[in-house]
């Protein structure tokens, strides 16, 4: 059973249209004008139960409109969406205790003057998760988010990577089945960063979780994602695996090499140069041509070890956005 299957799925906003002028913005009191705004343009897709898909596209491309109306905070123009079973837009009690929508731009909603326990406590209690599981899952998120020492705070004093590691937490509390996580490293420190992408992937290994993660952090979709989709001016222009998607896009690979010799090596003889140490250096090469060069390289220099490499998925994300579809 597909996870989450989305169906020509469209959205458009309806939004006022401003007069620059004062009269212009008088007579718009009386003669209100509106223009209409298509954030996404009939796109489908389907996600597998325990599944972890990457929703990447330049800022506007209809992300957060997608997960919103998955999530059930909007309600589509036209199209279907079932996920797990569910409509979302019925937002039927079962459907919002199976999912989560997470987002690094708003990562802890509620009372700020409650501590964290006193807030996980008010999450348990909307919920309906029982004493046992609570105690369970707590302990569970303390430990895998280290929120020993905030458990005690007030939600209103913690900096925005405790207040997303406790965002997490509550909107985890529940042990949701579906997460759709919206830019989840929005803003945080290196560390921070690093330990919210472990946290991800092991509760989905814990728990099986279907995800759909929206991150301008490519480092965040490839640690995490096999699969993503690719979503511009509202409609999908890729949908497959990431590797497939560098090999699609980007015309050559890495070799990153390390040799014994440190005589002079003329490296236009094998690919372009990208850097270069004192025993060690990354070419760039032509796919076509990576074996031979390959071959070429370990019989021609004292090669100590050698990799074939993709390039960096940021650089192929980057040239997409640039050129615009693909
Ligand atoms: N509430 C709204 N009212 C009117 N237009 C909106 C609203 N929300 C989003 N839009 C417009 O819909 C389009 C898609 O926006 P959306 O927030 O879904 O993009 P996104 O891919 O999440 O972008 P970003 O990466 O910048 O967060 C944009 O043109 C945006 O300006």
């Amino acid at each position: 059973m597909s996870g989450i299957a989305a169906s020509h799925l469209s959205m458009c906003y309806r939004v006022p249209v401003r007069e620059a002028s004062l009269r212009g913005a008088l007579g718009s009191l009386w003669h209100r004008r509106y223009r209409q705004i298509q954030a996404v343009n009939d796109i489908s897709f389907s996600i597998e139960s325990g599944e972890l898909v990457g929703f990447i596209g330049p800022n506007g491309a209809g992300k957060t409109t997608t997960l919103k109306m998955l999530s059930g905070i909007l309600h589509p123009a036209a199209g279907t969406v079932s996920v797990h079973g569910f409509t979302p837009w019925k937002r039927e009690g079962a459907f919002l205790r199976s999912i989560a929508l997470i987002r690094g731009s708003q990562p802890l909603g509620g009372p700020t003057e409650l501590t964290v326990l006193d807030s996980l406590r008010f999450q348990q209690t909307i919920y309906e998760v029982s004493a046992t599981d609570f105690r369970k899952n707590l302990a569970d998120l303390t430990e895998l988010l280290d929120l020993e020492q905030l458990l005690s705070r007030q939600v209103r004093a913690l900096s925005l990577g405790e207040r997303m590691r406790c965002g997490l937490a509550l909107s985890l509390l529940y042990r949701p089945r579906v997460l759709f996580l919206d830019e989840p490293t929005l803003g945080l420190d290196v560390s921070a960063v690093n330990l919210i992408r472990r946290f991800i992937a092991s509760y989905c290994r814990r728990t099986g979780a279907t995800v759909l993660l929206t991150s301008h952090y490519m480092v965040d979709v490839e640690t995490l994602c096999n699969r993503i989709i690719l979503i511009d001016r509202g409609r999908i222009q890729y949908d497959g695996g990431l590797s497939e998607l560098s090999a699609r896009l980007a015309p050559a690979k890495l070799l990153r090499l390390s040799f014994s010799d440190s005589h002079k090596i003329d490296w236009d003889e094998y690919g372009e140069l990208i850097e270069v140490g004192e025993n060690s250096a990354v070419l760039s090469v032509r796919r076509e041509l990576v074996p031979t060069m390959t071959a070429r390289l370990l019989s021609e220099l004292a090669v100590t070890d050698l990799a074939v490499e993709e390039p960096p998925l940021e650089q192929v994300i980057g040239q997409v956005y640039q050129e615009g579809g693909l």
